[in-house]
């Protein structure tokens, strides 16, 4: 296994092999967890050579001290690896290298599926990931992209980018890994304290408990009721709670029987931002 800082490294490393080998890209941002480690494996076994990117990118974040606070976990992240497989090309770049001249995101155009949620509460956030992600495929050019449903807005998202860019590249949605109790891995857990961290369960108890009564009462019912289970005084501070159509993430008020929904939440638990989402039919 190694790792490879620069694009030019990495052009130097794939170039030789595309011929002859499928690629599958995992980009991620590090500090890995199963949930990350899942998306590897399942690259593992649909490709020759897996690339996974460790990337912070600073373009998508619009609060400076979630930025800063991001954990930087490299050596831990190359052991995990490692243990996963010995094959696996890890690249790291440094911010200049990703950005040389301005630390700067494009404008897009998601035909409104940024305009929601995760987008509608972070200020650029789709146009920096659009950025990054849409560097990174046609850099590594890989047959096959891993994206986890846990960002299931971006994962769309980055659809519809590959869809209007014409990208050759699948992109491949992967489940949500949760802990024991239920709460959905994310790299931003480990700044919970061991309590919280329990207690946080009660994000995806609450989306279960909604998602049994989906199709018995409206949909306006359903999201007044989770609101209410959120108080910041427990520590929860809801910060979003929708239900949406999932192929165009726009809010529903009245259900279709042959339309897919799901349910999607922010929440602010000691101040870390954590979010999840089920589908309810
Ligand atoms: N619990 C999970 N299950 C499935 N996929 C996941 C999970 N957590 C992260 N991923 C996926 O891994 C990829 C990299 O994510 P990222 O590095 O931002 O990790 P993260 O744990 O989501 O971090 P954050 O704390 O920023 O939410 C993304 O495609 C993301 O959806
Ligand atoms: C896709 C991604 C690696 C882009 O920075 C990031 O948004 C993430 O980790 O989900
Ligand atoms: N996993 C999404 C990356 C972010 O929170 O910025």
């Amino acid at each position: 296994m190694h790792t490879i800082e620069t694009q030019k490294d990495l052009k130097i490393f794939l170039d030789p092999l595309r011929d002859s080998k499928s690629i599958g890209l995992v980009p991620t941002m590090g500090a890995l967890h199963q949930g990350h480690l899942a998306l590897v494996k399942k690259a593992l076994t649909e490709n020759d050579q897996v690339v996974v990117s460790i990337f912070v990118n600073p373009t998508q974040f619009d609060n400076l001290e979630d930025l800063k606070k991001y954990p930087n976990t490299l050596e831990a992240d190359k052991n995990l690896l490692r243990g996963v497989s010995e094959d696996i090309v890890i690249f790291a770049p440094s911010v200049t290298e990703m950005y040389p001249d301005k630390t700067e995101a494009k404008v897009y155009d998601f035909d409104g599926l940024d305009q929601v949620m995760e987008g509608a509460h972070r200020d650029g956030h789709f146009d920096g990931v659009g950025t990054i992600v849409e560097h990174l495929l046609r850099l590594v050019m890989p047959d096959k992209a891993y994206f986890g449903e846990k960002d299931f807005q971006q994962l769309q998202i980055i659809k519809k980018l590959v869809s209007q860019q014409e990208l050759p590249i699948e992109i491949i949605g992967c489940p949500i890994v949760r802990e024991a109790n239920g709460l959905a891995m994310s790299s931003r857990n480990s700044r919970l304290s061991k309590e919280m961290r329990q207690e946080a369960s009660h994000i995806y108890n609450t989306l279960q408990t909604a998602k049994k009564e989906f199709g018995t009462k409206n949909v306006l019912s359903i999201t007044e009721w989770v609101k209410s289970q959120f108080d910041p005084k427990a520590g929860f501070d809801l910060e979003y709670v929708t239900i949406v159509d999932t192929e165009n993430l726009l809010e529903v008020e009245d259900i279709k029987p042959e339309r897919k929904y799901r349910i999607f939440i922010a929440v602010y638990v000691e101040g870390v931002r954590l979010i999840d989402n089920i589908a309810l039919n």
